[in-house]
């Protein structure tokens, strides 16, 4: 029982549905079956035996004159309509001293030795699963004379019994025939939403592909389980954009941090590499950041860090990516440069936008920004020599006068 409930449980869903709904109908046949086929056997057999009594009146009625009267020629006569019925096998009638006055056989049947019956006023009925015995008194106007004897075969019951056994085996393997063929068109409405949604579940698996969304138009609990997995879905994409954002963006300016800054450094060398073009990278470090902090507090300092990061991105071409990569630290990348000179010029122009005055909660601040600045490939080959000039040049800048910007150049 165990290993089949093991077995049933690992079938598909559409072999489990087929399965079920024939097993059902087939328990529900059953009882229907026994019943029916039940009550037509009783119900022949009974008219079966009707039939073999009257068949006994009428000839008891057709042999009494003759019975009376010791006629042997005449109750053979009688006798003689039971060739009509087929399943008639044997009849005798016999005077009250148990002399037999008159005997029919089927054609076919052998002679054998006339059965001893019990001469009495008392009719009886012996029903086997070979046939039937019956045996009654015959009388003439209420006077006793003679006994008929009847055996029959049940040949004809036995052949109606079967004919309905077929008709009903037929209707139950049409019954079943159907249901199997409404099963196998009902498990493709039940089974294919849940092969999508199982489809769906594999991308997300496969390719964080989180913007999939099964259609949830059911009412029943496929359409329940769309919904649900739906919302499950929103609610994993929020995250995982969250997440993104946390791990690539900086919270206080809103720029990509220094984890999406790395990435697109070495994309930026590989395709200067690649497509033979030049590529720049400008570190900028605030000047005095800290006494803003200190003086009017770290929300003040914040503000003044997302003021940095507009300005920067106001100045900055579309193609060009700004970073927070530290503290007061940002980073910005370079791609198709022309020449040496637009970096410079570039630097110009964050210095002046940086160095305005922002009035942040009420107050005027002012910070310088110095600017190192090298480029790929005329002075680093790979990242973390571009990343090492940028640097170098960015800390000459910030030991000059602070508020300015140095160009790596080949002497450094
Ligand atoms: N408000 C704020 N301050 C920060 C944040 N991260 C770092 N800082 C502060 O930024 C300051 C950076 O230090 P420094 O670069 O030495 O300060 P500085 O005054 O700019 O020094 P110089 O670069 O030599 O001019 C430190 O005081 C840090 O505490 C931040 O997210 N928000």
């Amino acid at each position: 029982m165990t290993r089949l409930n093991d077995w049933f449980n690992n079938q598909p869903i559409q072999s489990k549905l087929i399965l079920t709904n024939t097993f059902v109908v087939l328990i529900a046949l059953i009882p229907i079956v026994f019943v029916l086929f039940g009550y037509e056997y009783y119900a022949t057999q009974q008219a079966t035996l009707q039939e073999i009594r009257i068949q006994a009146d009428i000839v008891s009625d057709n042999a009494a004159a003759a019975m009376a009267f010791d006629d042997a020629t005449m109750a053979r006569e009688a006798l003689a309509t039971l060739r009509a019925s087929p399943d008639m096998q044997r009849a005798t009638l016999m005077a009250p001293n148990g002399a037999v006055l008159a005997s029919y056989r089927r054609y076919d049947l052998p002679q054998r030795d006339t059965e001893r019956i019990e001469i009495s006023t008392k009719s009886t009925e012996v029903l086997s699963w070979k046939g039937f015995k019956l045996t009654k008194p015959v009388y003439l106007k209420s006077q006793f004379v003679g006994m008929l004897a009847l055996e029959t075969s049940l040949d004809s019951f036995y052949h109606r019994v079967w004919l309905y056994f077929i008709v009903i085996s037929v209707t139950v393997f049409l019954g079943l025939a159907i249901s199997l063929w409404l099963a196998i068109q009902l498990k493709h409405s039940i089974t294919k939403p849940l092969s999508q949604l199982m489809a769906m579940v594999n991308r997300v698996a496969d390719e964080q592909d989180y913007s999939v969304r099964p259609v949830a138009e059911r009412l029943d609990e496929i359409g329940d389980l769309s919904r649900a997995f739906r919302d499950m879905m929103s609610n994993l994409q929020e995250r995982d954009e969250r997440l993104q954002e946390l791990a690539f963006y900086d919270s206080v300016t809103g720029l990509p941090n220094r984890h999406f800054f790395k990435e697109r450094i070495e994309q930026a060398v590989a395709n200067a590499k690649r497509y033979h073009m030049r590529c720049g990278l400008m570190f900028i470090d605030l000047d005095d950041f800290k006494i803003v902090n200190d003086t009017l507090g770290h929300h003040v300092g914040d503000d003044l860090l997302r003021e940095v990061g507009n300005r920067l991105s106001a100045v900055l071409r579309n193609n060009d990516l700004v970073c927070r990569i530290g503290g007061d630290e940002f980073a910005v990348i370079l791609e198709n440069v022309k020449d040496l000179q637009t970096p410079a010029m570039l630097a110009e122009k964050i210095i002046a936008a940086v160095s305005l005055p922002a009035l942040l909660h009420g107050h005027e601040v002012v910070v310088g920004a110095s600017i190192g600045i090298s480029m790929c490939p005329d002075f680093a080959d790979d990242t973390s020599t571009l990343l090492q000039t940028a640097d170098a040049a960015m800390y000459i800048a910030k030991g000059h006068t602070k508020n300015t910007y140095h160009q790596y150049s080949i002497e450094l």
